[in-house]
């Protein structure tokens, strides 16, 4: 079964346009005009259950306009929408039982009552059994090593403390889905891994679909197996990180690190013919550059019988450097 099925979706947004100056806030006063915003324009996609998908893209392309309508939040203005079986907005209170929400600039906590007294409020608002609740609070507070914080205010906490809570908060109820809007947002790296290291057990153990929206890509690199790229309210890739990667990476760069002084043109003539470049760092340590459809294998066997290699290391493009490419050009082919 099908968790998100979305299909020519679209969000226009009416604002108010504001004339500029003294004179036009005055006129604004008497003779209001609009404008149409199109935040999120006719997108198409599916995802089964069990996924987890990221879904990327600069400020403003539309991310949280879609995450806000597939949570039910926002009624969209055409499309049609299913997540779960249901039509979120329509179906609201049958349908937040199923689904789990971090925004990571929001909390879903109370700020001055201590954790456990959030939790126990949430177990009433989805009508959690008790005994589930223990069960899944208790496992989830070893997990996520929550223990002493469960009696401190949300306030008291520092926001890794607090992410952690939140995500707590977002699965009381085991929701087969769960929708992050950047969850590692500010967080330190420690926490990032410790977070990331949850949520791919979540899925692994327990089935959890989940749609992650972030700006930091090694969130998308540790546990997106597919990525859904917008810009300006369209889908300009829809596929997997590996293929946009092969398709965008720019190429590879092979480090080694000479035990005798090396000449460039000596390096040059063991790789003529491959397409490949070389820079001389100092006489001891020299970049190879490969573009990404030649064989590393292939470009190493040409050097690792011919000179005194000390160390090699070799470095990929990384996801950043290639989400920055695309950005500058046009529309992706998934
Ligand atoms: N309530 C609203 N009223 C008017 N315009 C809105 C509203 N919400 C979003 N927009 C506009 O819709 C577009 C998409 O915004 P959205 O917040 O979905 O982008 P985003 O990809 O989540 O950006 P960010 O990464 O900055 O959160 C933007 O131009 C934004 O200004």
């Amino acid at each position: 079964m099908l968790a998100i099925d979305v299909e020519l979706l679209q969000k226009r947004f009416v604002v108010q346009k504001n004339r500029e100056g003294l004179a036009g806030a005055f006129k604004d006063l008497f003779k209001r005009e609009y404008r149409e915003v199109k935040a999120v324009k006719d997108i198409t996609f599916q995802i089964p259950q069990g996924e987890i998908c990221g879904y990327i893209g600069e400020n403003g392309a539309g991310k949280s306009t879609t995450i806000k309508m597939l949570t039910g939040i926002l009624v969209p203005t055409s499309g049609r929408l299913v997540v779960n079986g249901y039509v979120p907005f329509k179906e609201r209170e049958a349908f937040v039982k199923g689904i789990g929400v971090v925004f990571g600039q929001r909390s879903q906590l109370w700020w001055d009552i201590g954790v456990v007294e959030s939790f126990n409020l949430l177990r009433k608002v989805y009508r959690v059994p008790p005994q589930d609740f223990k069960r899944r609070l208790d496992e989830l507070v070893e997990r996520l090593q929550l223990g002493e914080l469960l009696s401190r205010p949300v306030r008291k906490l520092s926001l890794g403390q607090r992410m952690r809570c939140e995500l707590v908060a977002s699965l009381l109820h085991n929701p087969s889905i769960l929708f992050l809007d950047e969850p590692t947002i500010g967080l330190d790296i420690v926490v990032k891994t410790e977070i990331r290291e949850f949520l791919k057990q979540l899925n692994r153990d327990h089935g959890t679909t989940i749609l992650l929206t972030t700006h930091d890509l090694q969130d998308i690199e540790a546990l997106c197996s597919r990525v859904i790229m917008l810009d300006d309210g369209t889908i300009i890739y829809d596929g997997s990180l590996e293929l946009l990667k092969a398709n965008w990476s720019k190429g590879r760069e092979i480090h080694f690190h000479f035990g005798a002084p090396t000449a460039l043109a000596a390096l040059e003539q063991l790789t003529s013919g491959l397409g490949v470049q070389w820079r001389l760092d100092h006489e001891l340590s020299a970049v190879m550059w490969l573009p990404s459809e030649i064989n590393v294998s292939g470009a190493l066997a040409r050097v690792v019988g011919a000179a005194d290699i000390r160390d090699i290391k070799i470095v990929e493009t990384n996801t950043d450097e290639i989400v920055r490419e695309i950005y500058k050009t046009e529309k992706v082919a998934p």
